[in-house]
């Protein structure tokens, strides 16, 4: 393993007992790809900080490339990407340690277990090595993982793979955790595990899925994001009021609403 460099040993020097004030914030970001233009327009967002917000939207809105975004994973064509620590800017690469994220297609690392593949990610993060290795066996059991911990990542099932990957992210000591349809392929027994798992997790939390039962008893917050654009940003409470307005409707019809009707 090739030592943590100075961008780590930079964010380290991160207060992180103002962890709550830790946020990243998109300004004006125009993206799309080469054969693929318009995909986010003139899209401005906080994250939040210390909050659990939950990204909506239908297939193709953008979710997964607002996510890389806000991650550093892709640069946007126009506009601006800015994270605070403490209320203080930092650069683009220190970001990378605040800002952890967990993507849609979690890739196993041949050769290794599931254990080392945790202790790696979280070793690439910034962590020591003895930092690393102490807090792997946690992140595994917090997804419930740790009787794989010595099969080999590339011998286990889709589902596991996914929890593989929420282990990578929650191994970090990052404030900001951004997880791309984590739930996705999950059985319900380790779906109802997982919304346990944020229900206690004290960091701030961008969350996409397609699944919208029990949002209210997770997130506080609710992002709409249909066709690159913002189309509802609000408290949980405010997203199920409008269902309300609609004499009751659930949250798969509010939905369907925002990315139907435009009347919201
Ligand atoms: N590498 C790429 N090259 C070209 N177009 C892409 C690429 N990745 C995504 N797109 C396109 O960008 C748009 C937004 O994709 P993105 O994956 O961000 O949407 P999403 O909201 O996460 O969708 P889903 O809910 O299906 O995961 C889609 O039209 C998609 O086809």
């Amino acid at each position: 393993m090739r030592s943590p460099g100075s961008d780590s040993e930079s964010a380290r020097h991160v207060d992180e007992s103002s962890a709550s004030w830790n946020t990243v914030a998109l300004r004006d970001v125009d993206y799309g790809y080469r054969r693929n233009p318009g995909v986010l327009r003139d899209l401005s967002w906080a994250v939040p900080p210390g909050s659990r917000t939950v990204l909506l939207g239908p297939n193709g809105a953008g979710k997964s490339t607002l996510m890389k975004i806000l991650a550093g994973v892709l640069d946007p064509v126009q506009g601006s990407v800015a994270a605070t620590v403490g209320g203080r800017g930092i650069s683009g690469r220190a970001r990378r340690k605040v800002v952890a994220w967990m993507p849609q297609d979690v890739v196993p690392v041949p050769g290794l277990t599931v254990l080392e593949q945790v202790t790696y990610a979280g070793w690439l993060s910034g962590l020591t090595t003895s930092e690393a290795s102490r807090r792997a066996p946690h992140a595994l059991e917090q997804v419930r993982l740790n009787d794989l911990a010595q099969r080999r990542a590339d011998q286990i099932s889709g589902g596991q793979l996914r929890r593989l990957g929420l282990a990578e992210v929650l191994v970090r000591d990052s404030s900001v955790l951004l997880l791309d349809e984590p739930t996705a392929g999950l059985d319900p027994a380790q779906r109802l595990a997982f919304r346990q798992l944020l229900q206690t997790c004290p960091r701030t939390l961008v969350v996409s899925t397609h699944q919208l039962d029990d949002i209210d008893t997770v997130f506080d917050r609710v992002v709409m994001l249909v066709a690159g654009r913002i189309r509802f940003d609000g408290t949980t409470s405010e997203f199920f009021s409008i269902a309300g307005e609609r004499g009751g409707a659930d949250a798969e019809a509010v939905f369907a609403a925002f990315v139907g009707d435009g009347s919201h």
